[in-house]
Parts: structure tokens; C-alpha cells; sequence
């Protein structure tokens, strides 16, 4: 886990020189005022109608920040910081986030005696950081040796910290360790004593392991490849945009290094029995990392924000890498339902896996997905209500907004929270709503980010607009903090707003809301069952369903007309809506997200650990002889390729089987307390051609889709043909797209599937891609038709989902039982059945089988798996097709 990431180097927002008064600013711009460069103010929206008299389309214009900014001081918090502790005086001071920590602090000297105050309050005496300033030998000495102490971060994310901390006072989290960064940087502290101290300190009084990387490698890792490249793609801000930095890598070293130190870490304090959680975007090779060192490591890994559809994901360059890294953790969760699809979807197309709903088949494991959203601490934010400070706050606003409205929002000052969108649209919203001017205030905390300031301008500029048009002595529309306020003023202007405004433009939850509506109970002074308006755009949006205002931030027509909703909505409905969006609120806390990650995790990891082939015993001869010789009605469903005989290439026809293969099987049908069914995926004509020397042996063709009984002459049409006469011209249409562009490809038709052989393609690698984007979609075209398509080696199999071996295998038993007559029904027509197979689709048959031990129908059930997956089966054999036709021989010789 990251608990924090550190405090950064601070900027001084300089004040542009210009004020333009608006009634002047309609009649003579643009021509008076000097454009800027880099700045594009926003336009007013007009909804189609004119811009009203008085306001400015300010195109071009210098700008003045709004009245209410507050600039940020010019320091830098330095201090080691645990995870936040909420009730900290220092909680809310967030700091800017610097732009490299390369350089290192002044001597005290240079510092002057505000910065120097500031810096004693963050923990470390009498040293900053501006960034500003070079580094030098004298610099690090100084900072080496300067007293420190350890206080709390707030950066980070709180609503994990706050989730873990719940789990662990309730009791249901005994020992844990953090393992995080240091919130400064420490490339002065290498080699020290002090280091060692603080390391030493973190581990015996904490219980956490500081990660230390070069200052390089943090600020490469953080400021460049998180911030600039994957926060950006993850929330949609797509690399199509001439400003992207996607396709850019030259941070992607700094992104490895530092989740290789995080492994490191890991792997070394690792003892057998430990879950490892791995959390968000800024991690996610660590799973991978950690998993190539600890094979059988416990692995969650939790990704916080958006996953984005896989449009925008496949054009990271580095995606590959970072889907691998992700699937090295035996769980991955996402907070809600559409992000786990976007992955699953992402991994089938990028990485050539098979997805399921459930997960991700590797060639070699299983990895589960799921979607579990976060929640908040109820019961610390109570404790924190009851805090005077919150009351007095209360109390201050009550007074100073005094028969106003309040509309709330605290936000990130970054392109994706959408801070701009919601500007304009609460000035369309005043524009048209004459009554509500004088009467309605928008107080807006943001928070500094190390986004360009060009988003800054913009929103300053639309402050300033606001602001300029309907202000008075009295009165201020917009009340805008561009800084963070403390834990009490948060917490007392989320009970006294009368609305709480969300437009951002991605948003992974979004927790704000949620502390919200807790403290919407009217009680400490605070208001009732105030309105959300909150953008379909976030995680928590799909989760409230509907008693929200649910607005698309681009839509400002939409989002002006929800703000006067919000504020007109008739007593009665704020009711019913806040009741309904508090029960979903105080159902899905922070401890029990976690709670269920935890056991959620466990329980995936003993179910892939019993599948997994090493932990398989081998299948022994001297037990199975004895369970063959004890029954008396058997049943043996076999594979064919892989497992009775050695591959060959799929796509061409095999005139004869091995004799040898023939031999044991009409061995053991000499034995007429046998039943034996061979499956395959190959047409019924082949199989019959090729089995045409074994009497009384059935067949199971196409993997399900045809079946012939033993004895009989005659295939059985197991699918509809109908509906597969109907997916196979859409089906076409789509494989031969790809055929056009991937040379040296070619398209095999079956009866009930079709199959895409790339094998003999002219670039392999491009026609393996050509082959993931065709199976990704046929699967998204297609799914209504109930079939699908399945990424194998050099080929793509399309075929129905509702006829498979494990369809064929229940009707054979089935039928075996309705031929003992009508009074059997209770009776298993079979005391010994085995499975033998090596691919994917014999698992479900191996699953199959043994859950008919397991209830206790079929006395001796053997599934035996061939390949080195992870498995159903309950015994594996490793010496393939000749280990397969030794034992079958050995049970044809008994007697
Ligand atoms: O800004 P970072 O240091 O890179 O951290 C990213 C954000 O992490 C937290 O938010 C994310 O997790 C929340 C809880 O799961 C979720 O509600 C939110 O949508 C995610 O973005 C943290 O709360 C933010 O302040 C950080 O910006």
C-alpha cells in the first residue's frame, strides 16, 4: 500500500495585472487587452441565446484571480508523516506537490523566520524545501542533520486508511504493516545514521516500512508517469488530445524502479502466511514483481479509480507490461461493475486470455475480479462531529450565510474533477434564474494539484466573472478557497450546505458525497437532508442509483437546471431521497469493503491453491486399480488430442489414430462392464474416420455439439442448428474483416464453430493482434447469440456457449440412467467414472465429475488433468499421452 504520498514543493500563484470591468469589457474587446498566451478562458454558455448584457466572452483577455483566492505560501512541508490521523492539527494543510525532489533544502539561514515556523509545525526544524532553490553539498549536510520527527501525512488516500484503521478497531484485522514512501525527499539521507534511525523507528513504533528511492525516481514515478500519463488516460482525459503525454515513456523507467523497490521491500519482509494488498495506479507491477519472487504469495491488489474501456487503454505503450503486472495478484477489485468489465475486456483483447465473468485464465492460473465499492468510517466521523471546533464552524457559517443557500463542493484543481464544468454551469444557472441571485452561494474548495495553470486561469477567470456580474458589499455568488481547510471547516460546511455539487469528468467513487449525506442528519446545528448533485461519471453514481441529481458534467444545460432542483425540491422529496442514499451510505462502510476484500481474497486463494498443479498429487496406479476393480459399471470419458494422442496441427485432417491408441481402447471395451466416450473438438466425420476400428466406442464431437452413443451408427445433433446457422453469418462477416488484414491467416468452418488459424500468418505478432481485437469483438457483438470466442494458441475458436463436453457428459449420464429403467431415477447408472483430459474446456468436465462424487451419486470418481494449468481434476499425470495409454493398458489387464 502507498499510505501517502509525500508533500511537494509549493508555487506562489502570481496575480495578473489587469481588471476588466465587465460592461466596458462587452463594448471594446477584444481590441483593447493584450491576449495571454496559454490561456483559453472559458465561455460563458448560453444555451443557444445571447450572452446577457454585462457578461464577456473574455476570449483572449487578461484576467484577474478571483477576490476570494488565497495564494499558497512558498514552503514546504518536510516532516515524515504516518497515515493521517483526521484530528491533526495539521490535517487540510495539504501542500502543493513539488516539481522534483531533486534538489534539496537551504541551510536555515536562507530561510525566513515564517518559513522557518512553518516548517518546526511540520515536523522538521528550521528546513524547507522550496524547489526552487539548487541543491548543494552544504544543503544536504544541513539537511542530514537536522532534527525530525514523525507526524501524520495527509496526502495519500485517506478513504483506504480510514476503511483499514475501522477493520482493525472492530477486531477483524490483527497485524498489519504499511508499506508506503516517506513524505520528503532522501537522497541527502543516504548513507546516514539518521536514516537508519528512521527506518529503525517506523518498524519497532509503527509497525511500517518506509520504501526508499532515489529522489529522481520518485519524482520520475509520481510527477511524471502517475500524474501525466496514467491519471490522465485512467480518467478518459484520452491521448488523442495533441497535449497527451500517453505515447511518451521516458518516465516509465522511474514508474518500474519504483514499484521494484515497493517489491523488494515486500519479498524481503515476506513470512509465509502473510497477505499482501496492493493499492492503486501508482503499483500496479508490483503484484507481478512480488509474484516472480513468491510464487505462492497471497496477492489483492485494489485499484482505486476508473479502469477506462479499452480503447483508451491499448494506447499506453507500456499497457502490456502493466496488465502483467497486474495479473500477478491472485484477486484484483475494482469498485464498481463497469470498471471490472472494462479490465476483463482489456485483458482478453491485450493480453490473449481467456476472460470469463469471474476472471482473468492465464495459460498457467486463474485470476479473479471483482467489483466491491469502498465506503466511508461512520463511526469516526461521528466521534469527529462531536468535535466544538465542527460546532463552532456551525455556528459561524449559520451566522455569516445567514437566509442563503448553500451549495458545497471540496475538489481537486485537476482537469478530471471537473471544477471548470461546474463553474459554468452554476453561472448559466444564475444567468437564467434572476430570483436565485443574492440568494444562493457556491463555496468551492480547491485543492492544488501539480495540474499546469492553465486550468487555474480558467476557473479563476469564471470566478471572477461570476463574481464581478452579481456581487455586492454583501453578498459574493461565488466563494472560492483555492486552498484545503482543516478537518473541521470540511466537516462544517458539509452540514450546512443545503447541496453538495460533484461534476467530475472520471471519478473512481468519490467518497465526499457519501460523508455528505452523513452529515445531512440535521443534527449539531447542521441542515437536513440536503440535495447531491453528483456526476454519472463516478464510481458512486452507479452505486446510488437514482436518488441522486445525476448530471453529465458536459451537459450545462443539465447541470444548471439540477442546481435549481436541488434547491427547490419540496421538503418531502429531499426526504425520501437522502433516506434512500443514506441506507446505501451506512450498508457499504469502509470496514466492511475490507473486510469482504480480505475474505473475498482468501477464499480465491484456497480455491486457485487447490487447483493448482503442484499441489495436485500425481494419479497412483495401486489406489485407482483398486477403485477400477471394486466397481462393476464404468464409465471413462476421454479426451482425444493432448491426451490419447500427441497434437497435431488442428486445422488438418488426421487420417488414422496410433494403433497403439486403438489398442488399449478396444482392450478395455473387451470388458463389457466399460462405458467409453472420446472427446474432441474435431468434426463427427473425422472422429468417425479416425475411430472406425473401434467398435462400440462413443464419440463426442465438436466439443459437445454432436454426440454418438455407443454402438450406434448415427450422430445426434446436440446444438440448434438454427442458432447456429444464425450466429455464423454474423460471425463470418466479422473473421473475414480480420482474414482481410492479417495475410497468410485463414478461416476453418465446422458444423457448429468456426475457427480464425493465424499460425501460418506472415507477421505472427500483428496477426496475433488482429486475432485479440476479432475475439474482443465477437464477444461484444455477439454474446446476445449465445456464443463466444476463445483467444487459443495461434487460432480463435468461436463456438456456442451453450453446448459444450460438460453438456455432453450430463446427457451420456442421463441417458445411461433413464436406460435403467423408470424406477432408477435416484439410482447413478454408473459406480466408477473417469475423466481424463489436458485443455481448458475438459476443466468444467473434471468439475462436473466430481461434484457427482461429492454428493454422493457416483462412488469412485478419478479426473486426471495432463497440462500444467491449474486444475479441477484431482490427480494429474505428468508423462502425458504415453503416461495416459500406460495406466489405461494396466486397468485393460485386469481381470
Ligand atoms: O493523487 P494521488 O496521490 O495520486 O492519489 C489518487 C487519489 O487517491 C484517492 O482517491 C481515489 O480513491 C478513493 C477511495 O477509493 C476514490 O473515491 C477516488 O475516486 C479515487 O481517485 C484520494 O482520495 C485522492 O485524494 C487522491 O487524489
Amino acid at each position: 500500500t502507498l499510505p501517502g504520498t509525500p508533500p511537494r514543493g509549493a508555487r506562489t500563484e502570481k496575480a495578473q495585472p489587469a481588471l476588466i470591468k465587465p460592461e466596458k469589457a462587452a463594448e471594446s474587446a477584444p481590441s483593447l487587452f493584450q491576449p495571454v498566451a496559454n490561456i483559453t478562458p472559458p465561455h460563458t454558455p448560453t444555451e443557444g441565446q445571447k450572452p446577457l448584457t454585462g457578461f464577456v466572452n473574455e476570449d483572449g483577455l487578461r484576467v484577474l484571480p478571483p477576490l476570494d483566492t488565497t495564494t499558497t505560501a512558498a514552503t514546504t512541508a518536510t516532516g515524515i508523516r504516518a497515515p493521517a490521523d483526521r484530528s491533526s492539527p495539521t490535517w487540510g494543510g495539504r501542500l502543493d506537490q513539488p516539481m522534483s525532489r531533486a534538489s534539496s533544502p537551504p541551510p536555515p539561514s536562507l530561510i525566513d523566520a515564517s518559513l522557518q515556523h512553518k516548517a518546526k509545525e511540520l515536523g522538521r526544524q528550521g528546513v524547507t524545501q522550496p524547489s526552487v532553490l539548487t541543491r548543494s553539498e552544504s544543503h544536504d549536510r544541513v539537511f542530514a542533520q537536522a532534527d525530525w520527527k514523525i507526524v501524520n501525512a495527509d496526502q495519500g488516500n485517506g478513504g483506504l486508511r480510514n476503511a483499514v484503521e475501522a477493520a482493525a478497531r472492530e477486531g477483524n484485522l490483527e497485524e498489519y504493516t504499511w508499506v508506503g514512501t516517506l513524505g520528503m525527499p532522501t537522497d541527502a539521507l543516504q548513507g546516514t545514521q539518521q536514516l537508519q534511525d528512521i527506518e529503525d523507528k517506523f518498524a519497532t513504533e509503527y509497525d511500517m516500512l518506509p520504501v526508499f528511492c532515489s529522489d529522481k525516481d520518485f519524482d520520475g514515478h509520481y510527477s511524471h508517469y502517475c500524474k501525466q500519463i496514467l491519471w490522465p488516460v485512467f480518467h478518459y482525459q484520452i491521448p488523442d488530445n495533441p497535449k497527451s503525454k500517453a505515447y511518451e515513456d521516458h518516465s516509465w523507467k522511474f514508474y518500474v524502479n519504483v514499484n521494484q523497490a515497493f517489491a523488494d521491500k515486500i519479498v524481503k519482509n515476506w513470512k509465509k502466511g502473510d497477505t499482501i494488498w496492493v493499492h492503486d495506479y501508482h503499483l500496479l507491477l508490483v503484484p507481478g514483481m512480488v509474484r516472480k519472487k513468491i510464487p505462492s504469495a497471497k496477492i489483492g491488489f485494489f485499484l482505486h479509480v476508473a479502469f477506462p474501456s479499452s480503447e483508451i487503454f491499448r494506447c499506453l505503450a507500456t499497457r502490456q507490461q502493466l496488465l502483467e503486472g497486474m495479473v500477478g495478484a491472485n484477486l484484483i477489485g475494482f469498485h464498481i461493475h463497469e470498471y471490472a468489465r472494462h479490465f476483463l475486456q482489456t485483458c482478453s483483447r491485450l493480453l490473449s486470455a481467456e476472460a470469463t465473468p469471474d476472471g482473468i485464465q492465464l495459460e498457467d492460473r486463474f485470476v479473479d475480479v471483482i467489483n466491491l465499492p469502498i465506503g466511508i468510517d461512520p463511526v469516526s466521523l461521528s466521534l469527529h462531529r462531536e468535535e466544538p471546533e465542527v460546532q463552532k464552524w456551525i455556528d459561524t457559517m449559520r451566522e455569516r450565510y445567514a437566509g442563503k443557500k448553500l451549495i458545497v463542493a471540496r475538489d481537486k484543481l485537476d482537469h478530471v474533477r471537473g471544477v471548470r464544468q461546474k463553474l459554468l454551469s452554476y453561472e448559466l444557472f444564475l444567468n437564467r434564474n434572476p430570483e436565485w441571485r443574492g440568494q444562493v452561494v457556491l463555496i468551492q474548495v480547491a485543492l492544488s494539484t501539480s495540474e499546469k495553470s492553465e486550468l487555474d486561469a480558467a476557473v479563476s477567470d469564471i470566478v471572477t466573472r461570476v463574481n464581478s456580474l452579481w456581487a455586492n458589499l454583501a453578498y459574493q455568488p461565488v466563494v472560492y478557497l483555492k486552498q484545503d481547510i482543516d478537518y473541521a471547516q470540511y466537516l462544517a460546511l458539509l452540514s450546512i450546505a443545503d447541496a453538495l455539487m460533484i461534476t467530475s469528468q472520471r471519478e473512481g467513487m468519490n467518497l465526499t458525497s457519501h460523508e455528505y449525506l452523513f452529515c445531512q442528519d440535521g443534527k449539531f446545528g447542521g441542515k437536513k437532508h440536503g440535495s447531491l448533485i453528483l456526476s454519472e461519471f463516478t464510481g458512486t453514481a452507479s452505486m446510488f442509483n437514482g436518488g441522486d441529481l445525476s448530471v453529465n458534467p458536459w451537459d450545462y444545460n443539465q447541470c444548471a437546471r439540477a442546481i435549481k432542483q436541488a434547491l427547490e425540491m419540496e421538503e418531502e422529496e429531499k426526504t425520501r431521497r437522502w433516506e434512500q442514499l443514506s441506507k446505501q451510505v451506512n450498508s457499504h462502510t469502509g470496514s466492511t469493503w475490507f473486510m469482504n476484500l480480505m475474505s473475498r481474497l482468501d477464499r480465491v486463494y484456497d480455491e486457485q491453491l487447490r487447483q493448482d498443479q503442484t499441489s495436485v498429487p500425481r494419479l497412483s496406479i495401486g489406489p485407482l486399480t483398486q477403485q477400477y476393480k471394486r466397481s462393476q459399471r464404468r464409465l471413462m470419458i476421454l479426451d482425444y488430442e493432448g491426451t490419447l494422442v500427441n497434437w497435431g496441427p488442428v486445422n488438418k485432417i488426421i487420417p488414422v489414430s496410433p494403433q497403439r491408441t486403438l489398442d488399449v481402447l478396444n482392450d478395455l471395451l473387451l470388458d463389457d462392464r466399460n462405458t467409453i466416450y472420446v472427446m474432441s473438438g474435431r468434426r463427427p466425420e473425422e472422429l468417425d474416420r479416425l475411430f472406425r476400428r473401434v467398435s462400440n466406442l462413443g464419440l463426442i464431437a465438436e466439443n459437445g455439439c454432436f454426440l454418438k452413443d455407443c454402438g450406434s451408427n448415427t450422430w445426434t445433433e446436440m446444438a440448434d442448428s438454427d442458432q447456429i446457422r444464425s450466429w455464423k453469418e454474423s460471425v463470418k462477416g466479422i473473421l473475414t474483416y480480420y482474414l482481410e488484414r492479417t495475410p497468410g491467416a485463414e478461416i476453418e468452418e465446422r458444423r457448429c464453430s468456426l475457427i480464425f488459424h493465424y499460425k501460418s500468418a506472415e507477421d505472427y505478432e500483428s496477426a496475433m493482434r488482429q486475432a485479440t481485437d476479432c475475439a474482443s469483438h465477437i464477444n461484444d457483438a455477439c454474446e446476445e447469440q449465445r456464443v463466444h470466442a476463445i483467444p487459443l494458441d495461434g487460432c480463435v475458436l468461436v463456438e456456442p456457449i451453450d453446448w459444450t463436453k460438460t453438456t455432453a457428459a450430463q446427457r451420456i449420464f442421463s441417458d445411461l440412467r433413464s436406460h435403467m429403467g423408470p424406477d432408477a431415477t435416484h439410482i447413478s447408472p454408473v459406480d466408477f467414472l473417469m475423466v481424463v483430459g489436458d485443455g481448458r474446456e475438459d476443466e468444467k468436465v473434471f468439475k462436473w465429475a466430481n461434484s457427482l462424487h461429492e454428493d454422493g451419486t457416483v462412488h469412485e470418481v478419478v479426473t486426471v488433468s495432463l497440462g500444467d494449468r491449474n486444475t479441477e481434476a484431482k490427480a494429474t499425470l505428468t508423462q502425458g499421452v504415453s503416461g495416459v495409454l500406460l495406466t489405461l493398458q494396466k486397468l485393460a489387464q485386469i481381470a
